[in-house]
Protein backbone atom coordinates (compact mmCIF):
# COMPACT_ATOMS: atom_id res chain seq x y z
CA UNK A 1 0.00 0.00 0.00
CA UNK A 2 1.20 3.51 -1.08
CA UNK A 3 0.79 5.96 1.50
CA UNK A 4 1.02 9.21 0.30
CA UNK A 5 1.98 11.88 3.42
CA UNK A 6 2.29 14.89 1.49
CA UNK A 7 -0.65 15.15 -0.63
CA UNK A 8 -1.03 17.99 -2.77
CA UNK A 9 -4.53 19.30 -2.34
CA UNK A 10 -4.53 22.51 -4.99
CA UNK A 11 -1.94 22.53 -7.53
CA UNK A 12 -2.03 25.65 -10.13
CA UNK A 13 0.27 25.22 -13.81
CA UNK A 14 1.18 27.93 -15.13
CA UNK A 15 -2.72 29.58 -15.38
CA UNK A 16 -3.40 32.44 -17.54
CA UNK A 17 -6.62 34.17 -16.54
CA UNK A 18 -7.87 37.09 -18.12
CA UNK A 19 -11.36 38.94 -19.13
CA UNK A 20 -12.42 39.68 -22.92
CA UNK A 21 -10.62 41.84 -24.87
CA UNK A 22 -12.59 43.94 -27.65
CA UNK A 23 -11.65 41.83 -30.72
CA UNK A 24 -14.12 38.89 -30.25
CA UNK A 25 -12.50 35.84 -29.15
CA UNK A 26 -9.07 38.18 -27.70
CA UNK A 27 -8.33 37.92 -24.12
CA UNK A 28 -6.85 40.93 -21.36
CA UNK A 29 -4.99 38.47 -18.96
CA UNK A 30 -4.87 39.58 -15.44
CA UNK A 31 -3.50 36.64 -14.71
CA UNK A 32 0.36 35.01 -16.49
CA UNK A 33 2.01 32.62 -15.58
CA UNK A 34 0.85 31.59 -12.62
CA UNK A 35 2.17 28.30 -10.68
CA UNK A 36 1.63 27.74 -7.00
CA UNK A 37 0.33 24.40 -4.63
CA UNK A 38 -0.97 24.16 -1.76
CA UNK A 39 -0.66 20.58 0.77
CA UNK A 40 -3.65 19.14 2.78
CA UNK A 41 -4.18 21.13 6.02
CA UNK A 42 -2.10 24.38 4.60
CA UNK A 43 -3.42 27.66 5.06
CA UNK A 44 -2.10 30.19 1.80
CA UNK A 45 -2.63 33.41 1.12
CA UNK A 46 -1.88 35.66 -2.04
CA UNK A 47 -0.65 39.24 -0.77
CA UNK A 48 -0.45 42.08 -3.21
CA UNK A 49 -1.93 45.55 -3.94
CA UNK A 50 -5.02 46.14 -5.48
CA UNK A 51 -5.99 45.13 -9.12
CA UNK A 52 -3.17 42.86 -9.19
CA UNK A 53 -5.50 40.18 -10.03
CA UNK A 54 -5.40 38.21 -6.44
CA UNK A 55 -9.44 37.50 -6.58
CA UNK A 56 -9.25 36.88 -10.20
CA UNK A 57 -7.05 33.43 -9.02
CA UNK A 58 -10.16 33.13 -6.76
CA UNK A 59 -12.82 33.23 -8.98
CA UNK A 60 -10.85 30.71 -11.42
CA UNK A 61 -10.69 28.00 -8.87
CA UNK A 62 -13.88 28.30 -7.55
CA UNK A 63 -14.81 27.96 -11.34
CA UNK A 64 -16.46 31.09 -11.78
CA UNK A 65 -13.70 32.07 -14.42
CA UNK A 66 -12.74 30.52 -17.29
CA UNK A 67 -8.67 30.03 -17.78
CA UNK A 68 -6.72 30.39 -20.99
CA UNK A 69 -3.96 28.09 -20.79
CA UNK A 70 -2.66 25.87 -17.52
CA UNK A 71 -4.50 24.06 -15.26
CA UNK A 72 -5.80 24.28 -11.98
CA UNK A 73 -6.29 20.77 -9.95
CA UNK A 74 -8.11 19.94 -6.88
CA UNK A 75 -7.15 16.59 -4.99
CA UNK A 76 -5.35 15.15 -8.31
CA UNK A 77 -8.83 16.18 -10.43
CA UNK A 78 -7.99 18.44 -12.86
CA UNK A 79 -10.84 21.74 -12.56
CA UNK A 80 -10.26 23.72 -15.19
CA UNK A 81 -7.93 24.04 -18.51
CA UNK A 82 -8.25 25.80 -21.59
CA UNK A 83 -11.12 23.36 -23.06
CA UNK A 84 -12.12 22.05 -19.92
CA UNK A 85 -14.36 23.25 -16.72
CA UNK A 86 -16.01 21.62 -14.02
CA UNK A 87 -19.05 23.55 -12.40
CA UNK A 88 -18.56 25.59 -9.26
CA UNK A 89 -21.56 23.49 -7.80
CA UNK A 90 -19.33 20.29 -8.00
CA UNK A 91 -15.86 21.36 -7.13
CA UNK A 92 -16.64 21.48 -3.49
CA UNK A 93 -14.84 24.63 -2.84
CA UNK A 94 -16.27 27.66 0.16
CA UNK A 95 -15.74 31.04 -0.20
CA UNK A 96 -16.05 33.52 2.16
CA UNK A 97 -16.65 37.10 0.61
CA UNK A 98 -15.19 40.47 2.21
CA UNK A 99 -18.80 41.68 2.47
CA UNK A 100 -20.02 38.56 4.12
CA UNK A 101 -22.72 38.05 1.85
CA UNK A 102 -25.28 36.58 4.55
CA UNK A 103 -29.29 36.58 4.08
CA UNK A 104 -30.61 38.63 6.11
CA UNK A 105 -34.27 37.23 5.68
CA UNK A 106 -32.51 34.19 7.34
CA UNK A 107 -31.46 33.73 11.06
CA UNK A 108 -27.92 33.08 11.50
CA UNK A 109 -28.62 28.95 11.74
CA UNK A 110 -30.90 29.21 9.14
CA UNK A 111 -27.58 31.07 6.99
CA UNK A 112 -25.04 28.41 8.11
CA UNK A 113 -27.58 25.63 7.21
CA UNK A 114 -28.25 27.06 3.77
CA UNK A 115 -25.66 24.80 2.10
CA UNK A 116 -26.60 21.70 4.23
CA UNK A 117 -29.55 20.28 1.86
CA UNK A 118 -28.58 16.65 1.66
CA UNK A 119 -29.65 16.89 5.33
CA UNK A 120 -33.24 17.23 7.23
CA UNK A 121 -34.04 20.86 8.06
CA UNK A 122 -34.09 19.77 12.04
CA UNK A 123 -30.26 17.64 11.38
CA UNK A 124 -29.12 20.75 9.17
CA UNK A 125 -30.05 23.26 12.02
CA UNK A 126 -28.47 20.90 14.27
CA UNK A 127 -25.09 20.76 12.59
CA UNK A 128 -25.35 24.80 12.39
CA UNK A 129 -25.60 25.34 15.33
CA UNK A 130 -22.42 22.92 16.54
CA UNK A 131 -20.73 25.44 13.77
CA UNK A 132 -21.95 28.48 15.25
CA UNK A 133 -20.43 26.89 18.68
CA UNK A 134 -16.87 25.99 16.98
CA UNK A 135 -16.85 29.83 14.90
CA UNK A 136 -17.45 30.90 18.94
CA UNK A 137 -21.17 32.11 18.69
CA UNK A 138 -23.12 30.50 21.19
CA UNK A 139 -26.84 31.71 21.12
CA UNK A 140 -26.81 33.38 18.41
CA UNK A 141 -28.66 30.99 15.65
CA UNK A 142 -32.42 31.99 16.54
CA UNK A 143 -30.96 35.85 15.79
CA UNK A 144 -30.83 37.75 12.77
CA UNK A 145 -27.14 38.80 11.17
CA UNK A 146 -27.87 42.65 11.32
CA UNK A 147 -27.92 41.75 15.37
CA UNK A 148 -24.33 41.24 15.58
CA UNK A 149 -21.12 43.22 15.10
CA UNK A 150 -19.12 42.90 11.59
CA UNK A 151 -16.80 40.20 13.78
CA UNK A 152 -19.62 38.28 14.57
CA UNK A 153 -21.49 38.53 11.24
CA UNK A 154 -17.88 37.24 9.20
CA UNK A 155 -17.99 34.34 11.72
CA UNK A 156 -21.31 33.28 10.95
CA UNK A 157 -20.37 33.34 6.80
CA UNK A 158 -17.16 31.18 7.89
CA UNK A 159 -19.55 28.67 9.73
CA UNK A 160 -21.65 28.96 6.95
CA UNK A 161 -18.64 28.09 4.49
CA UNK A 162 -17.21 25.26 6.50
CA UNK A 163 -20.19 23.80 7.04
CA UNK A 164 -20.30 21.67 4.38
CA UNK A 165 -16.90 20.30 5.16
CA UNK A 166 -15.62 21.94 1.41
CA UNK A 167 -12.38 20.76 0.07
CA UNK A 168 -10.59 23.49 -0.53
CA UNK A 169 -12.31 27.37 1.20
CA UNK A 170 -11.21 30.14 -0.31
CA UNK A 171 -11.61 33.43 1.64
CA UNK A 172 -12.13 36.93 -0.73
CA UNK A 173 -10.42 39.53 1.95
CA UNK A 174 -12.87 38.47 4.54
CA UNK A 175 -11.43 40.55 7.17
CA UNK A 176 -11.38 44.36 4.93
CA UNK A 177 -14.55 45.40 6.46
CA UNK A 178 -13.21 45.46 9.94
CA UNK A 179 -11.54 47.49 12.24
CA UNK A 180 -7.49 46.97 12.82
CA UNK A 181 -7.97 45.42 16.15
CA UNK A 182 -9.76 42.98 15.15
CA UNK A 183 -8.41 42.16 12.05
CA UNK A 184 -5.58 40.50 13.28
CA UNK A 185 -7.44 39.11 16.42
CA UNK A 186 -10.14 37.42 14.38
CA UNK A 187 -7.05 36.27 11.48
CA UNK A 188 -5.59 34.59 14.62
CA UNK A 189 -8.96 32.59 15.85
CA UNK A 190 -9.75 31.76 11.91
CA UNK A 191 -6.53 29.91 12.01
CA UNK A 192 -7.01 28.05 14.83
CA UNK A 193 -10.19 27.09 13.60
CA UNK A 194 -9.24 25.70 10.04
CA UNK A 195 -6.56 23.95 11.82
CA UNK A 196 -9.00 22.23 14.15
CA UNK A 197 -10.72 21.12 11.09
CA UNK A 198 -7.91 20.42 9.17
CA UNK A 199 -8.91 22.62 6.53
CA UNK A 200 -7.23 23.54 3.31
CA UNK A 201 -7.35 27.59 2.60
CA UNK A 202 -6.57 29.91 0.47
CA UNK A 203 -6.71 33.62 1.44
CA UNK A 204 -6.38 36.87 -0.84
CA UNK A 205 -5.43 39.86 1.04
CA UNK A 206 -3.54 43.35 0.76
CA UNK A 207 -2.84 43.58 4.48
CA UNK A 208 0.64 41.49 5.03
CA UNK A 209 -0.26 41.36 8.54
CA UNK A 210 -3.47 39.50 7.88
CA UNK A 211 -1.21 37.36 5.66
CA UNK A 212 1.15 36.69 8.46
CA UNK A 213 -1.68 35.75 11.04
CA UNK A 214 -3.10 32.98 8.97
CA UNK A 215 -1.18 31.95 6.39
CA UNK A 216 1.44 29.08 6.94
CA UNK A 217 3.06 30.43 3.22
CA UNK A 218 2.26 33.65 1.07
CA UNK A 219 2.65 34.23 -2.17
CA UNK A 220 3.49 37.97 -3.64
CA UNK A 221 1.58 38.85 -6.19
CA UNK A 222 2.50 41.66 -8.67
CA UNK A 223 0.91 43.03 -11.90
CA UNK A 224 -0.86 39.46 -12.47
CA UNK A 225 2.69 37.03 -11.46
CA UNK A 226 3.47 35.06 -8.27
CA UNK A 227 6.73 36.56 -7.47
CA UNK A 228 7.53 35.01 -4.49
CA UNK A 229 6.05 32.13 -2.62
CA UNK A 230 7.42 31.47 1.07
CA UNK A 231 7.07 31.20 4.63
CA UNK A 232 6.54 34.83 5.86
CA UNK A 233 10.23 34.67 7.75
CA UNK A 234 11.27 34.18 4.04
CA UNK A 235 9.80 36.85 2.74
CA UNK A 236 10.38 39.73 5.12
CA UNK A 237 14.11 38.19 5.52
CA UNK A 238 15.24 37.31 1.93
CA UNK A 239 13.02 38.76 -0.29
CA UNK A 240 13.54 37.37 -3.99
CA UNK A 241 13.04 40.84 -5.91
CA UNK A 242 12.81 44.68 -4.68
CA UNK A 243 9.15 44.79 -4.75
CA UNK A 244 8.61 41.69 -2.26
CA UNK A 245 11.79 43.98 -0.14
CA UNK A 246 9.51 47.72 -0.46
CA UNK A 247 5.88 45.58 -0.01
CA UNK A 248 6.49 43.19 3.13
CA UNK A 249 8.03 45.01 6.56
CA UNK A 250 9.48 48.26 6.49
CA UNK A 251 12.72 49.32 5.48
CA UNK A 252 15.25 51.34 3.04
CA UNK A 253 18.09 50.64 0.26
CA UNK A 254 21.61 52.37 1.28
CA UNK A 255 24.29 51.87 -1.25
CA UNK A 256 26.51 49.50 -0.93
CA UNK A 257 29.98 47.66 -2.23
CA UNK A 258 30.77 43.83 -2.34
CA UNK A 259 33.87 42.61 -1.11
CA UNK A 260 35.96 39.41 -1.04
CA UNK A 261 35.20 38.04 2.25
CA UNK A 262 32.50 37.79 1.38
CA UNK A 263 31.26 41.29 2.70
CA UNK A 264 29.42 44.56 1.85
CA UNK A 265 30.81 47.53 3.10
CA UNK A 266 28.06 50.45 3.30
CA UNK A 267 28.56 53.81 4.91
CA UNK A 268 27.61 52.20 8.53
CA UNK A 269 30.50 50.00 8.08
CA UNK A 270 30.68 46.31 6.96
CA UNK A 271 28.46 43.38 6.91
CA UNK A 272 29.13 39.61 6.33
CA UNK A 273 27.36 38.33 3.39
CA UNK A 274 25.95 34.93 2.85
CA UNK A 275 28.28 33.29 -0.30
CA UNK A 276 24.97 32.90 -2.13
CA UNK A 277 24.10 36.38 -2.25
CA UNK A 278 28.14 37.03 -3.55
CA UNK A 279 28.66 37.85 -7.07
CA UNK A 280 31.62 39.91 -8.11
CA UNK A 281 33.99 41.89 -5.86
CA UNK A 282 33.91 45.80 -6.10
CA UNK A 283 30.31 45.58 -7.59
CA UNK A 284 27.83 48.64 -6.69
CA UNK A 285 24.86 46.62 -4.71
CA UNK A 286 21.63 48.23 -2.61
CA UNK A 287 21.52 46.51 0.84
CA UNK A 288 18.10 46.38 2.10
CA UNK A 289 18.00 47.51 5.80
CA UNK A 290 14.83 46.83 7.88
CA UNK A 291 13.79 49.02 10.75
CA UNK A 292 14.61 46.17 13.08
CA UNK A 293 18.13 46.03 11.35
CA UNK A 294 18.70 49.95 13.17
CA UNK A 295 18.32 49.82 16.93
CA UNK A 296 18.58 52.77 18.82
CA UNK A 297 21.22 52.74 21.55
CA UNK A 298 20.97 56.32 23.66
CA UNK A 299 25.81 55.34 24.35
CA UNK A 300 26.23 54.89 20.32
CA UNK A 301 28.66 57.37 18.99
CA UNK A 302 26.71 57.03 15.86
CA UNK A 303 23.97 59.81 15.69
CA UNK A 304 21.43 60.58 13.58
CA UNK A 305 18.43 63.10 13.50
CA UNK A 306 14.80 62.02 13.82
CA UNK A 307 13.06 63.63 10.82
CA UNK A 308 9.68 61.47 11.51
CA UNK A 309 8.20 59.36 14.08
CA UNK A 310 4.96 57.20 13.70
CA UNK A 311 3.23 55.91 17.15
CA UNK A 312 2.69 52.20 16.52
CA UNK A 313 1.76 51.33 20.35
CA UNK A 314 4.59 49.66 21.66
CA UNK A 315 6.94 51.24 19.32
CA UNK A 316 7.40 54.53 17.52
CA UNK A 317 9.14 54.00 13.88
CA UNK A 318 11.38 56.80 13.70
CA UNK A 319 13.16 57.88 9.81
CA UNK A 320 15.90 59.19 11.14
CA UNK A 321 18.84 61.00 8.54
CA UNK A 322 22.54 60.88 9.01
CA UNK A 323 25.09 63.45 8.61
CA UNK A 324 25.18 62.19 4.96
CA UNK A 325 21.97 62.09 4.36
CA UNK A 326 20.93 59.07 3.97
CA UNK A 327 17.40 58.14 5.25
CA UNK A 328 17.26 55.33 7.77
CA UNK A 329 14.18 53.45 9.63
CA UNK A 330 14.38 52.01 13.28
CA UNK A 331 11.48 50.56 15.24
CA UNK A 332 12.47 52.15 18.76
CA UNK A 333 10.60 50.90 22.32
CA UNK A 334 7.88 53.87 22.43
CA UNK A 335 9.18 54.63 25.99
CA UNK A 336 12.09 56.30 24.19
CA UNK A 337 9.98 59.10 23.00
CA UNK A 338 12.42 61.30 21.45
CA UNK A 339 11.37 64.81 19.44
CA UNK A 340 11.60 65.78 15.43
CA UNK A 341 15.11 67.48 14.98
CA UNK A 342 16.67 65.90 17.74
CA UNK A 343 19.92 63.84 17.70
CA UNK A 344 19.82 59.91 19.07
CA UNK A 345 21.97 57.29 19.30
CA UNK A 346 22.07 54.36 16.93
CA UNK A 347 23.95 50.84 15.30
CA UNK A 348 23.40 48.74 13.09
CA UNK A 349 22.03 45.13 13.90
CA UNK A 350 21.94 43.15 10.96
CA UNK A 351 21.36 39.43 10.61
CA UNK A 352 20.40 38.92 7.52
CA UNK A 353 21.67 40.92 4.33
CA UNK A 354 19.54 41.38 1.50
CA UNK A 355 21.55 43.07 -1.33
CA UNK A 356 20.27 44.02 -4.95
CA UNK A 357 22.38 44.67 -8.37
CA UNK A 358 22.28 48.41 -9.14
N1 LIG B 1 -15.29 41.29 -14.68
C1 LIG B 1 -14.20 41.94 -15.09
N2 LIG B 1 -14.08 42.40 -16.36
C2 LIG B 1 -12.98 43.04 -16.78
N3 LIG B 1 -11.90 43.30 -16.01
C3 LIG B 1 -11.95 42.88 -14.73
C4 LIG B 1 -13.08 42.18 -14.21
N4 LIG B 1 -12.84 41.88 -12.90
C5 LIG B 1 -11.60 42.35 -12.64
N5 LIG B 1 -11.07 42.95 -13.73
C6 LIG B 1 -9.74 43.59 -13.82
O1 LIG B 1 -8.76 42.62 -13.51
C7 LIG B 1 -7.70 43.18 -12.74
C8 LIG B 1 -7.49 42.36 -11.49
O2 LIG B 1 -8.66 42.44 -10.69
P1 LIG B 1 -8.80 41.61 -9.32
O3 LIG B 1 -10.13 41.93 -8.72
O4 LIG B 1 -8.48 40.20 -9.58
O5 LIG B 1 -7.63 42.25 -8.47
P2 LIG B 1 -7.34 42.18 -6.90
O6 LIG B 1 -5.87 42.02 -6.77
O7 LIG B 1 -8.21 41.16 -6.27
O8 LIG B 1 -7.76 43.64 -6.45
P3 LIG B 1 -8.47 44.14 -5.10
O9 LIG B 1 -7.48 43.90 -3.99
O10 LIG B 1 -8.66 45.61 -5.38
O11 LIG B 1 -9.75 43.38 -4.97
C9 LIG B 1 -8.09 44.64 -12.48
O12 LIG B 1 -7.41 45.45 -13.38
C10 LIG B 1 -9.58 44.66 -12.77
O13 LIG B 1 -9.97 45.93 -13.26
Amino acid sequence: MIIDTQPIHLNIEGIDVGYPGEKSGSWNHVVQGLSMHLDHGKIGCLLGPSGCGKSTVLRAICGFEPIQNGTITLDKQIVSSKDFSIAPEKRRVGVVFQDYALFPHLTNAENVAFGLRELSQKEALQKAEEWLERVGLNNVGARYPHELSGGQQQRVALARAMAPEPELLLLDEPFSNLDVDLRERLAGEVRDILKANGTTALLVTHDQFEAFAIADDVGVMVDGRLVQWDSAYNLYHRPATRFVADFVGYGVFVPGVTKPGPSVEIELGSLPLPQSSYGLPNEAVDVLLRADDIVHDDDSPLQAEVITKAFRGGDFLYTVELDSGQRLLTMVPSHHNHAIGEKIGIKLVADHVVTFSK
